[in-house]
């Protein structure tokens, strides 16, 4: 099999779902949206439908819709556009896989199945076979983001020998903060054009130690302008910089962590900095609390992430 498409690196934006007030998925703000991501933040690599998309809250037609709406204006903008195809019933993996070929996405991503789980290695990865099997031409990466599924199958052990059973296997997606797991990951693999995306964004410099060749996350949406310069300063090996800019980006995260954090806040958050409304959260989430935006605005704006002029009309739309 021959992949044309360029190794998946640098960053990598966990996309948000917009939604209208009224809970529908808001399409006419995506067009937007990817403008925001490539001009302002620098960002040019997507993953749609994941924990930050609310995939998992969505039905598999507005998973569709999503998917082609992304792909649709993100092209000859966005450099590549992943889908993540994760679902409790493989059947609808396959199709959302087979979809996410059709409409040209660039590859597409797999989490494990978290109600009825697979508990050894080899049961999960015969799931993720016959999932990558349905876009047999297109790049597979797998989502390990054992918190949410609660499948702790090691990553390490799942990489060995991957590509034996599924020959489109690109690379990984990890989700989680065992950096031990994640180091063995690129050491056992180093013959391997793997890609070894980090998602602990909060934690990605020492991941960039480790190996990584990219990051997946959700606060790249918003601050993918100080991740980016982070990068730039570890290339150039300026160690001592690019510490400067992880610990700024985690003096945020921290604060908000306190608040309590997540992919509601972050619909906030974003809302407040691009003046894209990204609307509420899908039940059982709740919308951020007008207390949480105002307050991670005050923390924006003492850390410099955001000046008063950077305010758009859409900030008053995140709160309640
Ligand atoms: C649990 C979770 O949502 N983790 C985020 C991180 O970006 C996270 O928001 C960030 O590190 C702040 O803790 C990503 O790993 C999720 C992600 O990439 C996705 O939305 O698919």
């Amino acid at each position: 099999m021959a992949f044309p498409k360029k190794k998946l690196q640098g960053l990598v934006a966990a996309t948000i779902t917009p939604m209208t007030e009224n809970g529908e998925i808001n399409f006419s703000v995506i067009g937007q949206y990817v403008d925001y991501l490539v001009k302002e933040q620098g960002v040019k690599n997507i993953f749609v439908n994941g924990t930050t998309g609310e995939g998992l809250s969505l039905s598999i037609s507005e998973r569709r819709q999503v998917a082609e709406e992304w792909v649709t204006k993100g092209k000859d903008k966005l450099d590549q556009v992943v889908i993540h195809v994760g679902a409790l019933s493989l059947k609808e993996s396959q199709e959302l896989a087979q979809h996410a070929a059709e409409i040209g996405a660039d590859g597409i991503a797999v989490i494990a199945p978290f109600f009825l789980k697979p508990w050894t290695k080899d049961i999960l990865i015969n799931f993720l076979k016959e999932v990558a099997a349905a876009a047999p031409a297109l790049p597979f990466y797998y989502y390990h983001i054992p918190a949410l599924t609660g499948v702790k199958i090691r990553a390490e052990e799942l990489l060995d020998g991957i590509q034996d059973k599924i020959p489109t296997f690109q690379g990984l997606k990890f989700s989680d903060t065992d950096l031990l797991d994640f180091g063995q990951c690129v050491d056992q693999n180093r013959q391997q054009q793997f890609a070894f995306l980090f998602g602990v964004d909060e934690q990605l410099l020492s991941a960039l130690v480790m190996g990584a060749t990219g990051a997946v996350g959700s606060t790249y949406n918003y601050l993918g302008k100080k991740t980016n310069q982070m990068l730039e300063a570890f290339e150039r090996k300026d160690l001592s910089l690019a510490l400067n800019y992880q610990f700024c980006i985690q003096r945020f995260i921290n604060f908000v962590v306190k608040l309590g954090f997540g992919v509601s806040q972050t619909k906030a958050i974003m809302t407040l900095v691009s003046g894209i409304p990204m609307g509420p959260p899908r039940l059982p989430l709740q919308k951020a609390s007008r207390e949480f935006t105002d307050s991670a605005e005050a923390k924006l704006k003492s850390l410099d992430f955001l000046s008063f002029t950077d305010l758009k009309d859409g900030s008053l739309e995140a709160s309640s």
